[in-house]
């Protein structure tokens, strides 16, 4: 089922989010490089960085939910401090890495909150909205939880809750910490393709990502945020350098093409990377059968 689209009357033009010297506030640490990008509608950044690099600092940054130490953000051209919370909330949805559960609700209830930037105070949710929400948690895979307490699911049904109610919202701007969280590789893939469908659809959408492989595949453009804030952003095949993602992480990497697109993998030391007989399965492990490789002289013995 597809999720309902915008109602004409609260269908918004397309938005873009810039940052003009920008430098985040990130404790402790000295001023990092100022940031000076502009998002643009339709495109896919993506945040790169090791823990702690200032990655999540930066979107909160970028929602206007933390304010920068110095520089400015603009929203459609006018400064972000300019607009009315409400009005910034219209247009910009953001998903959490963390999420406090404070008040019991349930799965409908929490993506129904995406609605609440467009109701006046006091005003309840119309069967339209109700619709919107419901249309965005079977996108989400999760419509048979509507009426189930938050409390009760798992991570990865609790992340795709979160992914629901800024879909229910519908923003302009997308802003996702870690949109793969607690998924599986088939959510994953499905979570992806929904932030790419928004950026077609002409959104914006900025993520936060620690899978380098992910990034590759899916965003446009790139920002490297090294733990010293220093930073290098650009379209994503100037930024996808070995050498500079190896110092990013601190981790050698080796680089394969896949389908076309570069894949990249952590180079370890250890017995783990030797490799491995292909032929022998261990007694103790309990393989499908048709997982086991295929020996004709053993079966003929
Ligand atoms: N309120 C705070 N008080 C002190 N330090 C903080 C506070 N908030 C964030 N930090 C520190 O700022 C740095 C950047 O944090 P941030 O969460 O932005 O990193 P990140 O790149 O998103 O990391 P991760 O990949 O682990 O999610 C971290 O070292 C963090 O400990």
């Amino acid at each position: 089922m597809a999720v309902r689209p915008a109602s004409t009357d609260q269908a918004l033009p397309s938005c873009s989010l810039s940052c003009e010297a920008l430098v985040i506030d990130v404790p402790g640490r000295a001023d990092g490089q100022p940031l000076s990008f502009s998002i643009e509608p339709g495109s896919r950044w993506g945040i790169l960085g090791p823990n702690g690099a200032g990655k999540s600092t930066l979107l909160h940054t970028l929602a206007g939910l933390r304010a920068p130490r110095h520089g400015r953000l603009r929203l459609d051209g006018q400064p972000l401090t300019d607009w009315r919370r409400r009005a910034v909330a219209q247009r910009l949805g953001v998903v959490f890495q963390e999420r406090h559960d404070e008040f019991p609700a349930s799965v409908l209830e929490t993506a129904l909150i995406g609605r609440h930037p467009f109701l006046r105070a006091w005003q309840n949710e119309s069967e339209d909205d109700v619709q919107r929400a419901l249309g965005a948690l079977e996108h989400l895979d999760i419509a048979h939880l509507a009426h189930r307490p938050l409390a009760t699911l798992s991570g990865g049904e609790r992340q795709r809750v979160s992914l629901a109610t800024v879909l229910t919202q519908a923003p302009q701007i997308w802003l996702v910490d870690e949109p793969t969280n607690h998924l599986d590789l088939h959510h994953q893939v499905a979570t992806m393709a929904l932030l790419d469908e928004q950026a077609s659809q002409g959104a914006a959408v900025v993520m936060c990502l620690h899978d380098l492989n992910l990034a590759a595949r899916w965003c446009d453009h790139l920002l490297l945020l090294y733990p010293d804030g220093a930073a290098c952003w650009g379209p994503r095949d100037d930024m996808l350098v070995t050498s500079a993602l190896e110092r990013l992480y601190d981790q050698p990497l080796s680089v394969a093409e896949v389908d076309g697109a570069a894949v990249f993998m952590p180079r370890v030391a250890s017995s783990l990377n030797s490799p491995r007989p292909t032929k022998e399965v261990s007694h103790d492990a309990h393989v499908p059968y048709d997982a086991v490789p295929h020996d004709t002289d053993s079966e003929e013995r």
